[in-house]
């Protein structure tokens, strides 16, 4: 009889001996169905044991196992135990948060190529040559004759009349291609690289196929697409497979198009947590399979398995939308940068507002740098100017500068963007006789007022009621909502230009990811003349009309406690500006504030990454934190607050107990937002100088807070290398 290890998604540090008697070592990284309690689990075999941890008398013996799928290869079981490691996270978990769900729950999945590549087949070309009655299917048979095959069943569905492409197929004018190494060609013409992406593409590429992690550092619309899109080139015409991340799916249909028209002849698979059970699975076999030739996708898709991997891209690799905030809480853009190095292949992180520990890893020079300084079409940067509002007198918010620079762009036929980070009409309710505000029962924030639906809503648990008409504590009848969101600077907006075509663009706007397509079209087609945006707008983008940006509310964020503050205001600012004036238009930047001459500002005025990089890494320096100290918190969360501070005092006196020289323990703090859904909030600091220091220390104390006795309710994690902090 076979033992086999099974890793089962439950909060539990070990791994779990099942019996099986048909299992062998060609098991090891399948899906398994075992007993566990009284009912079922679905879990991993990660490997085969030589004795069981319990008595034999009373090993449970396995359901069954998925055999339909290759088991999951070495190199990604390592990968798995390599973050439950560092993170400190049970396999099981990191098991279940890398594996599609319908593929653990070991549902039947086909890895079958649901987007089969096509060309034109014999009958096809009789059908061509014969003196046929028009319609519709002779009519795209005809323009694809005219095209270099082959090409995706989807692509061909994208282009005009592609509807007749199933019409095609039936008739057998069409044909899976035979020959796979088309596959791998480029469709279309290439923009011809401007010498600065011809260098990066070269310098890269000659280094050769091992590791090395480079710093792709190009200023907004530089054109750092271009470049992954030439280095994916190569390594598909290499036979190797390229991963590719990108923050939020969501916001990149674009790129999703792009790639697939660029690589028409590819297999491109998209791996996102949008996707249905079944896409994903499906995606994820194929990229198991090898079937895939690049897989496109925001964090969890660098747990895609890729037998033939060549090269790894992680796009805006400073976002924050690259740690989970739950769970197991990695950092996909660390991930990737380890598998570049366990694979021995290319990890490219680009960005034109790095995170700063990317960016001192750069000149400390454990990266590879390379810089982007020219935009790719225009012919400069966007100039950026503070609107001193001091001593202005705002109109719901907007300055007299920004409304006149707004006008212009009206008369001119060009688009404007009014930044603003605050979705809702206003943040909160407030009665000016008694001084009521609208406070979440269950967190401690406001509700937000949404005038457009009129709800009173919480950001953050998203509880929601109806708003009162009158104050609810006093009766007062006048109650007004107080400071300004997105909804309510385009109810102002669209009384101040009656004839401009206003647009929202935030997450009430676009809530399925078929709204924000249609946004984003309608904005590309000139649909729009101003946008009010939050940061969703700040991504990626690339309108040519946009000319002029306005950003109004910045300075809330620049006197924010946690630490990464500024660093997230400038590359918040730096990459909205960065949307204006990217044709051939040239492009300006607003930014209303009271403070003109802060620093943060100047260097943006003069796109000085670098000078902003320099002054908050030394400031970084003085006061010890990352990246020149490495940081772990550990998180607890109870109905009372007492219970969470309880639990990360006593794990604070255990760690006390066995803490190396050097560690340092910091006193338990409740959070700054402290409830959030009935939950109280608190938490515990521990910082070190050397990284193995800290998780040597890490290993063993997280093992033994498993061990502890915790007040009902109370939940823990460990956050390892928290953003927030
Ligand atoms: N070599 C080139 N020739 C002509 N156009 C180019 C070239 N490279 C890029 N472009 C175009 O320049 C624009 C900006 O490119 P892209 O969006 O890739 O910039 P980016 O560096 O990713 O910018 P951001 O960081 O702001 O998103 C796009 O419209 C792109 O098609
Ligand atoms: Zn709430």
């Amino acid at each position: 009889m076979t033992i086999v290890r099974v890793a089962l998604p439950l909060p539990l540090p070990q791994v779990f001996d099942y019996a099986a008697s048909d299992a062998s070592a060609a098991d090891i990284g399948r899906c398994v169905k075992v007993p566990f309690g009284r009912g079922e689990r679905s879990g991993l075999i990660v490997a085969l044991d030589a004795e069981a941890e319990v008595d034999l008398a009373r090993l449970k013996t396995v359901h069954h196992i998925q055999r339909d799928v290759p088991p999951l290869p070495a190199d990604w079981l390592e990968l798995v135990a390599f973050v439950a490691r560092y993170y400190h996270a049970p396999i099981g978990e990191v098991v279940a948060l890398a594996l599609p769900p319908g593929l653990r729950r070991a549902d039947g999945v086909s890895g079958e190529d649901e987007d089969p590549l096509l060309e034109i087949a014999p009958a096809g070309h009789a059908a061509l040559g014969a003196a046929r009655r028009p319609s519709k299917a002779l009519a795209l048979l005809q323009a694809l004759a005219q095209d270099l095959a082959p090409w995706r069943r989807s692509v061909i569905r994208e282009r005009e009349g592609g509807e007749a492409v199933g019409e095609l197929l039936r008739r057998g004018w069409l044909g899976v291609a035979v020959d796979e190494a088309q596959r791998r060609g480029t469709t279309g013409a290439l923009p011809v690289l401007t010498d600065e992406q011809d260098g990066a593409v070269r310098a890269i590429l000659q280094t050769g196929e091992g590791f090395r992690t480079w710093l792709l550092q190009g200023v907004t619309g530089s054109g750092k697409t271009e470049v992954y899109l030439r280095l994916a080139e190569q390594m598909l015409s290499r036979g190797r497979q390229v991963l590719m991340l990108v923050p939020e799916i969501a916001l990149t249909p674009q790129l999703e198009r792009r790639v697939a028209q660029r690589f028409a002849a590819a297999n491109v698979v998209s791996l996102h947590s949008g996707l249905a059970d079944g896409a994903r699975s499906r995606g994820f076999v194929q990229a198991l399979s090898g079937h895939a030739d690049i897989v496109l996708g925001t964090r969890l898709a660098v747990f895609a398995p890729l037998p033939r991997l060549g090269l790894i891209l992680v796009d805006e690799e400073h976002d924050a939308s690259y740690k989970q905030q739950e769970g197991v809480r990695y950092s996909a853009r660390d991930v990737a940068v380890w598998r570049g190095r366990q694979r021995d292949v290319p990890v490219v992180l680009g960005s034109a507002t790095p995170s700063l520990e990317t960016w001192y890893h750069a000149r400390a020079e454990r990266y590879a740098l390379q810089v982007l300084n020219q935009r790719a079409v225009a012919a400069s940067m966007p100039t950026v100017r503070c609107i001193d509002v001091r001593r202005l007198k705002l109109d719901e918010g907007l300055s007299p500068g920004l409304k006149a620079a707004i006008e212009q762009r009206l008369a001119r036929g060009e688009q404007s963007l009014v930044f603003l980070n605050r979705r809702g009409y206003a943040p909160v309710l407030s009665c000016p006789s008694c001084g009521w505000v609208s406070r979440c029962p269950h967190c401690s924030a406001n509700l937000v007022v949404h005038l457009a639906d009129r709800r009173l809503r919480c950001h953050h648990c998203g509880c929601d009621g109806g708003i009162p008409h009158a104050c609810p504590s006093c009766g007062n009848q006048d109650i007004q909502p107080f400071g300004r969101g997105t909804q309510r600077i385009e109810a102002r907006l669209a009384e101040l230009f009656p004839q401009a075509r206003v647009l929202r663009v935030d997450r009430d706007a676009a809530r399925t990811r078929k709204q924000w397509e249609s946004l984003l079209a309608t904005i590309a087609e000139g649909g729009a003349d101003i946008l009010v945006g939050t940061q969703m707008m700040a991504k990626g983008h690339d309108f040519p009309k946009l000319t002029l940006v306005g950003v109004v509310g910045a300075d809330a964020s620049l006197h924010a406690a946690d630490f990464r503050a500024p660093e997230r205001l400038f590359q918040q600012l730096m990459q909205v500006g960065g949307r204006a004036g990217r044709g051939t238009l040239p492009g300006e930047v607003l930014i209303q504030t009271e403070y003109p001459a802060h620093p943060l500002y100047l260097h943006l005025a003069r796109h000085d990454f670098d000078a902003f990089a320099r002054m908050e890494l030394q400031e970084r320096r003085s006061a010890g934190f990352p990246p020149f100290t490495y940081q772990a918190m550990l998180r607890a969360d109870a109905p009372a607050l007492d219970d969470a501070v309880e639990f990360l005092r006593h794990a604070r006196r255990l760690a006390e107990e066995r803490a190396p020289e050097g560690l340092r323990i910091y006193d338990p703090v409740p959070m700054r937002m402290t409830r959030l859904a009935r939950r109280e909030r608190a938490q515990l600091l521990l910082e070190a100088d050397q990284r193995g220091m800290l998780q040597g220390f890490l290993a063993g104390w997280v093992a033994l807070l498993y061990c502890q006795r915790t007040a009902r309710e109370l939940r823990w994690q460990l956050d390892v290398d928290p953003l927030e902090v």
